[in-house]
């Protein structure tokens, strides 16, 4: 694998943020390589695919071109780009293929298709191939992914209460892009010249913030040095599906963040349940400054499970995160404190591991007051010797997991997240 196999190189980003245009500048920066290009065209939504396939630069015969219509590379849509490109390598020698997402796209399931695909992780494939009839395609590798990042409206779509609909799944603008700037390798921050440079610093620092592994590479007209996006060798599954912010936030939290342009993170850390009521009033009003926040947390009356907040921008959603260790039986509450041995070390005696621990990335954050707003949300003394099913508790109801030896401190990164809904 790697060097002698096709890199694939996968474009995301939200609506309008300079995919195609990037994608031109590649294909007219690229006459020494023979490039094929996948663009997933969304019908109605989206005519990328007509716009290339016109562009007299690109109709050149090197370049191949297939469009996937009327669905999402990130969702059925899976097995059919595997195909597309196992028919485009089946009998070319490309030197690169460039794969352009739809813009709501999520990156992390296409990356995940790929790798499966290419047989490149460490994943057992087996299910996938069984679902997909896909034979394994020996002859590519996902080599970088990238998230181009419209420079002008970052900060109108993290703040935007906007739904997108990606074939039936509705999920916030901000949310959406939080989840492309978080998983990729390159990040295009893309129309500069419409954005004066304090504003870009501004957005750089938070990108930072969210995705500290990332290459940030300033744009205007997708105009990139083609080999920051093609062949880099830059893609690392384990690696870029952990680089998160937040998730570096939660393992080695920096307690006193180092402040750029604003932007700041804390982690918050509480061995008390919330509220569920007092917890979904913050929610609903969730500090403007707090850019991203994501964790595990404690409900009162929960006592099975941990649950999951993700907070980006206008977006809250709460997910199951694993039952508590101190639900397990005897023997397998041994395995984990082998596994972890700093879980004895926070052990309580009666609640065991139950606690909350939230990392709050945002930008001119007054750390303090969101810290008081949240302790708030904590149960007083008395009320932890009230009863605490009787609270009022908004928050969806999940079936437990089947598996109950999670490790609820690492991200699970469950599918099923429900959107809380809290305001209505
Ligand atoms: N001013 C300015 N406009 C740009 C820049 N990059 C792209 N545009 C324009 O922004 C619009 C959208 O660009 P596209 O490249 O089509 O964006 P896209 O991400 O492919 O959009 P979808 O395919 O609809 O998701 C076009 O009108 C581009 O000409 C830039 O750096 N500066």
């Amino acid at each position: 694998m790697g060097e002698q196999t096709i890199p694939v190189t996968v474009l995301s980003g939200t609506l309008g943020a300079g995919k195609t245009t990037t994608l031109n500048h590649v294909l007219r920066e690229s006459d020494d390589r023979d490039l094929a290009v996948l663009v997933n065209d969304m019908g109605e939504v989206n005519v990328d695919a007509d716009l290339v396939a016109e562009s007299s630069d690109i109709a050149d015969e090197d370049e191949e071109l297939v469009e996937l219509s009327n669905g999402c590379i990130c969702c059925e849509l899976r097995g059919d780009l595997l195909d597309a490109i196992g028919g485009l390598t089946r009998d070319q020698e490309f030197d690169a293929i460039v794969v352009e997402s739809t813009g709501v796209a999520e990156p992390l399931p296409v990356a995940q298709t790929l790798t499966l695909g290419f047989d490149q992780s460490d994943l057992d494939p087996t299910e996938f191939y069984e679902e997909t009839g896909i034979e394994p395609l020996e002859n590519c590798h996902l080599d970088t992914t990238v998230t181009v990042v419209d420079a002008h409206q970052f900060d109108e779509a993290m703040q935007s209460d906007e739904i997108l609909d990606d074939d039936g799944t509705k999920k916030h603008l901000g949310d959406l892009l939080v989840e492309q700037v978080e998983f990729c390798d390159v990040l295009l921050l893309n129309k500069c010249d419409l954005v004066d440079d304090a504003t870009l610093d501004e957005i750089e620092a938070t990108l930072e913030m969210l995705q500290p592994r990332a290459e940030i590479v300033r744009t205007t007209h997708g105009r990139v040095d083609v080999d920051e996006i093609i062949d880099t060798d830059r893609f690392d599954f384990e690696e870029a599906s952990r680089s998160a912010g937040w998730m570096q936030e939660l393992q080695e939290p920096h307690q006193s963040a180092e402040e750029e342009h604003g932007v700041t993170s804390f982690v918050f850390e509480a061995r008390r349940p919330f509220h569920p009521e007092r917890f979904a009033e913050l929610l609903d009003a969730f500090p403007e400054p707090v850019v991203r926040s994501k964790g595990h947390f404690w409900l009162a009356g929960r006592e099975e499970m941990a649950l999951m907040v993700n907070v980006a921008g206008q977006s809250i959603r709460v997910a199951p995160a694993g039952n508590w260790i101190a639900t397990l039986p005897p023997e397998e509450r041994e395995d984990q404190f082998e596994a972890y041995p700093e879980l004895e070390e926070t052990w309580d005696d009666e609640w065991g591991d139950r606690g909350t621990k939230l990392v709050v990335i945002g930008t001119e954050m007054d750390h303090e007051s969101i810290r008081e707003r949240l302790e708030l949300c904590l149960l007083t003394d008395e009320e932890m010797d009230a009863d605490w099913d009787a609270f009022d508790d908004r928050f969806p109801t999940f079936e437990p997991p089947e598996e109950t030896d999670e490790d609820v401190t690492e991200d699970p990164e469950h599918d099923g997240q429900e959107e809380i809904g809290i305001a209505d």
